[in-house]
């Protein structure tokens, strides 16, 4: 990437600079997966290395753990981390109640189980993630490769009796292939429109054989840091609605911005 960052990429690199204040030195930090968390590991990548920070990274994903390295970060396991003081992560949409769908990168059960493994989740997005009812994103769900088209019908039969408006399921593809997870799973993407009780389907979609996990966060996050193309950042906080609003100074500073490819 080169030149000036459009709107929407400002937007992403604001929340996520705010949202690394959260991050205090000796911490254990769970790093998600995706563009807007990229910048997140981009800025505590510059804090470690200029600033002397000290943490400990359990990324989502051998695609952040990749980043998180070459940035300088110290990478570890979830089990040898055992416990995490936060997680940082991107999501596909966030409503009033902070609950989320997320999975569109592919890797929402590493980031659901290191969500979970923390002390506090929060979620870094921009303004066009918030929704009033979850569902316009398609929601992720993981099946393992076996048999996997017996639990896309299971998954459909299940969807007849649940509070949504769109019933279509599609296998996630890359390319000519099935997409494969990062634990060799494919994801088969519902097209709900709208998921009127996120916890029953989260809930009913796991009981299905073959699902290993679903794209829906709730009652699993703590903040949300929305960022904006003109620098504004708002925060909301599960306890407290809108806690802040502020402003951070765009700096194109060549450590973040140099190497860049997405
Ligand atoms: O859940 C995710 C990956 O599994 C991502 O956090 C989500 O897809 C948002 O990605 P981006 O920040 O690129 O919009």
């Amino acid at each position: 990437m080169s030149g000036e960052l459009s709107p929407i990429d400002k937007a992403k690199f604001v929340a996520a600079k705010r949202a690394v204040e959260y991050v205090e030195d000796g911490m254990r930090v769970g790093m998600g997966t995706g563009s807007t968390a990229a910048w997140m590991v981009r800025c505590l990548g510059e804090m470690v290395r200029e600033e002397g920070l000290n943490i400990t990274a359990v990324p989502t994903s051998t695609r952040t753990a990749e980043l998180a390295r070459s940035v300088g970060i110290k990478v570890v396991s979830l089990d040898e981390a055992k416990w995490l003081d936060v997680t940082i992560d991107g999501a596909d949409e966030y409503d009033g109640n902070l609950n989320l769908i997320k999975g569109g990168g592919g890797a929402l059960l590493q980031e659901k189980i290191v969500a979970t493994a923390s002390d506090q989740m929060v979620v870094i997005a921009d303004i066009s993630k918030q929704v009033e009812t979850l569902g316009a994103f398609p929601l992720p769900v993981e099946v393992i490769p076996f048999g996997w088209q017996t639990s896309k019908a299971l998954i459909e039969e299940t969807l007849i009796g649940l509070d949504v408006l769109g019933r279509t399921t599609s296998l996630r593809m890359n390319g000519d292939a099935a997409f494969l997870t990062d634990e060799g799973n494919y994801i088969l993407d519902l097209h709900l429109h709208r998921i009127g009780n996120a916890r029953q389907m989260s809930l009913v979609l796991n009981q299905i054989p073959g699902v290993v996990e679903n794209g829906l966060f709730v009652d699993i996050c703590d903040v949300v840091v929305i960022g904006y193309g003109d620098g504004k950042v708002e925060v909301r906080d599960i306890n407290n609605g809108t806690v802040e609003e502020s402003r951070l100074d765009f700096v194109e500073s060549d450590n973040l911005f140099a190497d860049l490819e997405d």
